[in-house]
């Protein structure tokens, strides 16, 4: 989103409008500041069917010569009940229709081979049914598949093992491209690939053809200086057979709507993420949208069976050809029964407040814990927490560890905000650790201060989200970032914008996982405190999470779960 505020926003928008066609009713300028304020809070659209003047208002956009039908060339489009600025209808009809066409008609599929290798690489699953399997199997029938999962539940097994299956029908001939929205999501798929592909039961000629690179979606899609559109798009598609995108859930109507128009017509589309997990922050939550469509029919449920033998029921509501295309993953390998992070977020996904709290409050479990007291009254608490914390990453950068050792050890700890301004914000709480650790030293570069970059710089190859760990060496301080097979260092002068990294957003945190985090919570039941917000932010631990904060905010964010207004859905449901 932009850093202006939605009203400078819609101000401007409206002058420019008035200076075109003149002065506008009070009510069409009225429906127009609040789109804008909309848009800015991640809705695609504004839904004008539940108002009671909704009939009066849309005859008066459409004849005040800002506002046209689907198609129409206005600011403002009408269509399925909704008022959206023309960018945002364009990109989500487009979108829709590409998905649709995606969606349609199976591939052919040499059945007796398909069924032979998957039953080769997926051998051991105790879960009945093996949704994994099935996973694998709609991702061969189809050529849109979309896979959710929560932490652990083996979306990226699941997906080498239907890279290596598409290969190996294909005698490795498929151009493969993986991609996720931040460095860190691409770095970590890549890695995954890399250390489980040579574990699957194939011949090495196809193991050596899946891909051991990630990159970010703008770098796959060529971005172009100074502009929003990239080298490719439907009239240069890129080089691509099966698109595997990881961390989906990140991905905004915008740039989806790009990178599907940039797809070759016969290209697979594999989508993996996290649907309770934050939408992304620009407008749309296109991964949510399709996931809500999700429904088997009988055929695809026969299907399933014949090709995976795996017996999965369908479902009691009718499936559209997207619906059938979404596969849920839901057996956590990382965290089962007896993981406190894993039955605190499914409490928190389901919203039980209640029950949630209980759960933090009865100390049953080792691997999570609850801190509460309002930021006065934690402050103390925190500082001997952040000591501890950040203890093994500060010893190794005292000790002049190597590089790759500090952001090892710099990886097992993480603060973690809800937002970035305000007490229990993120650049308090950088501000806060730098003093538990550096005392009273000057702010600025140190040898060992961790940042986060926040916008890409193509020239260096550094994203939004990056993260590395200033380090003192003869030639001044260099900043070290994790980089495709290694670590390679860049003098402070050069970076991007960036922050100090002791503490990040949640939004930030995603595509991110630590041995521990701490989640501090701010005292005032602020609205971006949402369900989605605790659920990710709890996910992003590994073995320890901790909540600070008061007990009310807590519960209020869990019972606070708003959606994203978008037409997506409707429109795919009805194709
Ligand atoms: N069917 C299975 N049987 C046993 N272990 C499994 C199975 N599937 C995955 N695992 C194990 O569970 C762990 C998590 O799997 P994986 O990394 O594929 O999940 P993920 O959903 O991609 O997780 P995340 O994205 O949160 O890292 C791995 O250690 C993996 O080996």
């Amino acid at each position: 989103m932009s850093n202006t505020s939605p009203s400078a926003l819609a101000s401007e928008f409206l002058r420019v409008l008035h200076r075109r066609i003149g002065p506008l009713p009070g009510e069409v300028t009225a429906v127009v500041a609040q789109l804008m304020q909309a848009t800015s809070q991640g809705h695609v659209c504004l839904d004008l069917l539940p108002r009671d003047d909704a009939v009066e208002l849309a005859d008066q956009l459409l004849s005040s010569g800002i506002c046209g039908r689907a198609g129409a060339f206005q600011p403002l489009i009408l269509d399925l009940g909704r008022l959206y600025l023309a960018r945002y209808w364009h990109y989500e009809s487009q979108l829709a229709k590409q998905l649709g066409q995606l969606a349609g008609p199976p591939t052919t599929l040499d059945h007796a081979p398909a069924r032979a290798v998957l039953d080769q690489l997926f051998t051991n699953n105790q879960q009945q049914p093996d949704w994994q399997k099935a996973a694998a199997a709609a991702a061969l029938i189809n050529r849109l598949t979309v896979i959710s999962g929560g932490p652990g539940t083996g979306k990226t097994s699941t997906v080498v093992n239907i890279l290596g299956a598409l290969q190996a029908l294909h005698d490795g001939q498929l151009i493969i491209q993986l991609a996720a929205p931040t460095g860190k999501a691409a770095a970590r798929m890549a890695e995954a690939i890399r250390a489980r592909k040579h574990q699957l039961p194939l011949p090495p000629a196809i193991i050596d053809t899946l891909p051991e690179q990630a990159q970010t979606i703008h770098r796959l899609l060529g971005p172009r200086p100074e502009s929003i559109y990239f080298r490719h798009h439907a009239g240069n598609p890129l080089p691509c057979d099966v698109l595997v995108l990881d961390e989906a859930s990140m991905i905004d109507l915008a740039l989806m709507a790009k990178l599907v128009d940039a797809l070759p017509a016969h290209s697979r589309l594999i989508l993996l993420g996290d649907k309770d997990q934050l939408a992304s922050v620009e407008a749309g939550a296109v991964f949510g949208d399709l996931c809500s469509l999700r429904a088997l029919d009988q055929t695809t449920c026969d299907a399933l069976a014949a090709l995976a033998g795996v017996a999965v029921p369908p479902s009691a509501r009718e499936a559209g050809p997207i619906g059938r295309s979404v596969m849920l993953l839901t057996h956590s390998y990382r965290f089962d029964g007896r993981s406190g992070i894993g039955e605190l977020a499914r409490l928190a996904n389901q919203g039980e407040a209640v029950a949630a709290m209980a759960l933090l409050q009865g100390n049953q479990f080792a691997d999570i814990r609850w801190q509460e007291g309002n930021m006065a009254q934690l402050a103390n608490r925190l500082e001997t927490r952040i000591r501890e914390g950040f203890g093994p990453f500060w010893q190794a950068v005292q000790t002049g560890q190597s590089a790759a050792v500090v952001m090892a050890a710099f990886n097992r700890f993480r603060l973690l905000a809800a937002t970035r301004e305000g007490e229990a914000g993120m650049h308090q709480l950088n501000r806060l650790s730098e003093q538990v650790l550096r005392g009273n030293q000057s702010p600025g570069w140190y040898h060992g201060r961790p940042v986060m970059i926040t916008s890409n710089d193509y020239n260096l190859k550094l994203f939004n989200g990056d993260v590395g760990i200033a380090l003192d060496s003869p030639q001044g301080l260099r900043v070290w970032f994790e980089a495709e097979g290694g670590l390679r260092s860049i003098t402070p002068a050069r970076l991007p914008p960036h922050d100090t990294a002791y503490c990040m957003t949640v939004h930030k945190s995603q595509g991110s996982e630590f041995d521990q985090i701490a989640l501090v919570l701010p005292d005032a039941p602020l609205p971006v405190l949402t369900r989605n917000l605790i659920y990710t932010g709890i996910t992003r631990a590994k073995q320890f999470a901790e909540l600070w904060g008061i007990g009310a905010s807590l519960r209020a964010a869990i019972e606070h779960a708003p959606t994203r207004t978008t037409g997506l859905a409707d429109r795919l449901g009805a194709g």
